[in-house]
């Protein structure tokens, strides 16, 4: 289902100037819905803050499309409250601000792209300009008077975006955006979210691809079984929260090293030791090896693969844990 929608305000100036003064834009609190027996989305609270990238991740059947269409005014909460654009979601203020592509762009397949926005536009009393801005934006400006059908997978969920687009909404909600799509497809949508944010746009993407997100998200939520397990920049989930020390001889290093860090944050790993403190310490850490007349080979911080804690994650039993910077 598409969800077109216009705005009343144009989108911030640079999605650096995401302003934790502001009022987020997406507020939800113990946001649950149940289907029969099926707790589809459990107590969820998330934040999106305006003028930035939110990843939405989760795997299939987690909960994210369900949370999406509640923040869209489409399915109603069980229980909770969700604030978009301090507004109920469906409340007419909220609607017309917000913009969304879920599960999947509908078109005309007989009209043009341009034809199949200005139909939407015109149902949204826009002028013909918003669908040529729109077009440009998703850089289908050129392919616009061909009929929808001939357009590649990427080009119809572009298209998909420019109708969300259309009318410059304040956010843009976009589930599963690289869905379906081949590499290339998928690199040309994530430059186009890129692009969109760097203008200012707050975007709440949803994907079960962490690798999609990753690079383009300011933070993302983390959602499995319905429940959203961390909320986090992408830097604190994988956590920078050791050292990895090579420097010889050997046992003096482990010495050096377990007077910094203490009894029990020093491991023997392969090709040199694994220190549990925050990577910040770095050069104290060199600096004391130096001085104690060790060889530094090489110190650099340790991080797990996004893989391993979105593995972690998603598998282990679930206990919420957000890690929220405010
Ligand atoms: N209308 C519905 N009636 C009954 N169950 C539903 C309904 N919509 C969703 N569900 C169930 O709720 C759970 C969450 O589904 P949802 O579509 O929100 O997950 P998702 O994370 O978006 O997954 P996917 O990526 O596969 O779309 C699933 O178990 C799904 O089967």
């Amino acid at each position: 289902m598409t969800t077109h929608a216009r705005t009343q305000a144009p989108a911030d100036a640079s999605r650096h100037s995401a302003r934790r003064s502001e009022p987020p834009v997406v507020t939800t609190r113990g946001l649950t819905k149940r289907y029969g027996d099926r707790l589809a989305v459990d107590a969820v609270d998330l934040t999106v803050r305006r003028g930035e990238v939110y990843g939405f991740l989760g795997p299939n059947g987690a909960g994210k499309t369900t949370t999406l269409r509640m923040l869209l005014g489409l399915v109603r909460p069980t229980a909770g409250t969700a604030r978009v654009l301090d507004r109920l979601p469906g409340e007419a203020g909220a609607v017309a601000r917000v913009g969304a592509l879920v599960e999947g762009p509908g078109f005309y397949p007989y009209l043009s792209g341009r034809d199949n926005l200005r139909v939407l536009a015109r149902y949204q009393a826009l002028p013909a300009s918003a669908v040529d801005a729109a077009l440009e934006r998703v850089d289908l400006a050129g392919r616009g008077r061909d009929a929808f059908r001939s357009y590649s997978l990427g080009m119809k969920q572009r298209l998909g975006v420019a109708a969300a687009m259309l009318g410059d909404p304040e956010l843009l909600i976009l589930d599963e955006p690289t869905n379906g799509l081949d590499p290339g497809g998928m690199a040309e949508m994530r430059a186009l979210i890129v692009d969109l944010a760097r203008q200012g746009q707050t975007v709440l993407l949803s994907s079960h691809l962490l690798g999609e997100v990753q690079e383009i998200s300011d933070r993302v939520g983390v959602i499995s079984g319905g429940r959203l397990l961390a909320e986090s920049t992408v830097a604190e989930l994988r956590g920078g929260r050791g050292l990895f020390v090579h420097a010889e001889p050997g046992v003096q290093a482990l010495d050096v090293a377990t007077r910094l860090a203490g009894d029990g944050a020093v491991h023997a790993v392969d090709g040199g030791l694994r220190l549990d403190v925050d990577p910040a310490r770095a050069p104290d850490v060199a600096h004391a090896l130096v001085t104690a007349g060790v060889d530094v080979h090489e110190i650099r911080p340790l991080e797990r693969s996004l893989e391993d804690v979105f593995f972690e994650l998603t598998t282990s039993p679930a206990t919420p844990a957000s890690t929220q910077e405010d």
